[in-house]
């Protein structure tokens, strides 16, 4: 199966279309604190609905995109997966919720940097990302952009959010991830970052001085980078990290969906819009209800204040849960889409 139409509409809608939001919302950083605290969480409001958590609803179809599974087989393996994994969790959550807020940030660091690796492959010119070791320190650089840089520049804002989740739970268990916040861990972190960032861009531009490939693609990663490297330094967390959910991981994810449901990648060939987005809405709408009234079942089952801040911490929980088997199912996408001698030589 031809998986890297490079070319075509939605690899134009899923590259720019991001990265031009993300690029205009940095001046927004400056005075996003100042307006209603109903705006920083706009973003997360509208992930909802728009993209973000319709994104994920999807999943249970994907064994029979991309495998050989039967509608029902595909159904079933999906629905166990997710019972098992989403369950398992949720317990964790209940034991030791500093312990599953970390891996939730460790987890979505994975997710959301083999997201963009994968679409800055398929999507973009990227092919200065060919081998594993490449695709590798792309995730880790793209998963790190949203998930560590808000620590290095919005520590305070980014602790709220934390501590407010974690509180759920055991307002106690907040101070375990109290040295995550001090001056000296985020200058090491920041540090680290910084150097791998620069490190992972020269390694993989050893395949442009090989001189074998045109330097647009890793220009472009470059570029991409650097725009997320300042908004996430400068916009306060909430408010970058729904922007980045919403409208960059989610719309490269709903790309790749495209790509692999037939009718929808003749739609996309023939430059109709309408008929892709109806598909995927029409495909994701009965399993965004269900995930809202397992939002509806945690807001019931843990006792909060009502507060904005508290509907966020259920929000993320309930995402967290969620996100778990939605990160097996697109690890096996990566497997299946990727084939098994892992990307080298896709030229
Ligand atoms: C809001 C926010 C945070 C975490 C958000 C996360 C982890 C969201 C994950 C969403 C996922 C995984 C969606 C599915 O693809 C931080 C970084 C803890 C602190 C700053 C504000
Ligand atoms: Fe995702």
């Amino acid at each position: 199966m031809d998986t890297w139409p490079r070319t075509s509409a939605v690899g134009q809608l899923t590259m720019t279309l991001p990265v031009a939001v993300i690029a205009l919302a940095i001046p927004f950083g400056f005075v996003v604190d100042d307006l209603p605290q109903a705006v920083r969480f706009a973003p997360f409001v509208v992930s909802v609905g728009l993209f973000g958590l319709p994104h994920g609803a999807v999943d249970h179809l994907m064994p029979l995109r991309l495998g050989d599974a039967s509608l029902k087989r595909s159904l079933t393996v999906v629905s166990v997966v997710y019972a098992i994994l989403g369950g398992l969790y949720l317990v964790v959550w209940a034991v030791s919720p500093a312990v599953a807020l970390l891996a939730f940030i460790g987890m979505t660091w994975f997710h959301w940097g083999q997201g963009d690796a994968f679409a800055l492959r398929a999507f973009g010119e990227a092919a200065h990302i060919r081998t594993r070791s490449d695709r590798w320190a792309s995730l880790v650089v793209r998963g790190g952009l949203p998930m560590l840089v808000p620590l290095l520049g919005q520590p305070e804002g980014y602790r709220r959010v934390v501590n407010g989740i974690i509180a759920l739970f055991d307002p106690a268990a907040t101070a375990a991830l109290a040295p995550l916040f001090r001056l000296d861990t985020r200058l090491a972190l920041g540090v680290g970052f910084g150097v791998f960032t620069l490190s992972s861009l020269l390694w993989t531009a050893r395949h442009v001085w090989g001189g074998d490939i045109s330097a647009a693609g890793i220009a472009w990663d470059a570029v991409e980078i650097g725009v997320l490297w300042v908004f996430f330094w400068l916009v306060p967390p909430v408010f970058a990290v729904g922007l980045y959910f919403a409208i960059w991981h989610s719309v490269r994810h709903i790309g790749r969906l495209a790509i692999v449901d037939p009718a929808a990648r003749d739609a996309l060939d023939a430059g109709e819009w309408p008929t892709v987005l109806w598909r995927f809405y029409r495909d994701a709408a009965p399993l965004t209800v269900a995930s809202l009234a397992l939002f509806a079942g945690l807001y019931v089952w843990v006792p909060t204040d009502g507060s904005l801040n508290a509907l966020l911490a259920i929000y993320l929980v309930g995402i967290a849960v969620l996100t778990l088997p939605h990160v097996a199912v697109v690890t096996w996408m990566d497997r299946q889409q990727y084939g098994d001698s892992g990307i080298t030589d896709r030229q």
